[in-house]
């Protein structure tokens, strides 16, 4: 069982839920200055996942759990991260697979899709680890997540 004290972002919000989740993938940061990180290696990722809303959908859920954790793992799990199109401009330092640009491209993904649901739940926080030393918080700007 993962258990694990995450960093909170306060939200005026009804509800949040939290999702943790691993997935193993491998990468390199096509940089000079990356050093042995420009080398191909893996992680196993643990990311937890923020969502929040007011309003429930048919279900009694703000979203399913189980959405959440399959946009991600069935996305990147067991994959080379550099090949995804996400992450494969080796000319533009947003699109390298670091752990900010993971975290910042996982919120962008789930908004997506929570984007096209009837009670607009909202990512509003991105813990990934990609080591036992190594972690990143996204956060997506105030504006756009309580903007409208
Ligand atoms: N700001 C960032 N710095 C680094 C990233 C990154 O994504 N963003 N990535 C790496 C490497 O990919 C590496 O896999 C992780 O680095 P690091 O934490 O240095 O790994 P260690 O396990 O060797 O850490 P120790 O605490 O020294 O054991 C590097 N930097
Ligand atoms: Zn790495």
């Amino acid at each position: 069982m993962i258990q694990q004290i995450y960093p909170s972002t306060p939200h005026p919000f009804r509800y949040e839920l939290n999702k943790d989740m691993h997935f193993a993938a491998a990468h390199y940061v096509p940089s000079e200055q990356a050093g042995d990180c420009a080398k191909l290696h893996g992680h196993t990722y643990f990311a937890n996942v923020t969502i929040v809303g007011n309003e429930l959908d048919e279900s009694g859920f703000l979203v399913n759990f189980s959405l959440i954790k399959k946009l991600v793992h069935d996305r990147f799990d067991h994959s080379l991260l550099n090949g995804h199109a996400e992450f494969a401009d080796e000319h533009n330092p947003e699109r390298y697979p670091t752990t900010e640009n993971v975290a910042r491209t996982l919120c962008e993904m789930i908004q997506d899709h929570l984007n096209g649901m009837a009670n607009k739940p909202r990512c509003v926080q991105v813990f990934l680890r990609e080591t036992p030393t190594s972690y990143v918080v996204y956060r997506p700007a105030a504006g756009g997540v309580y903007g409208g």
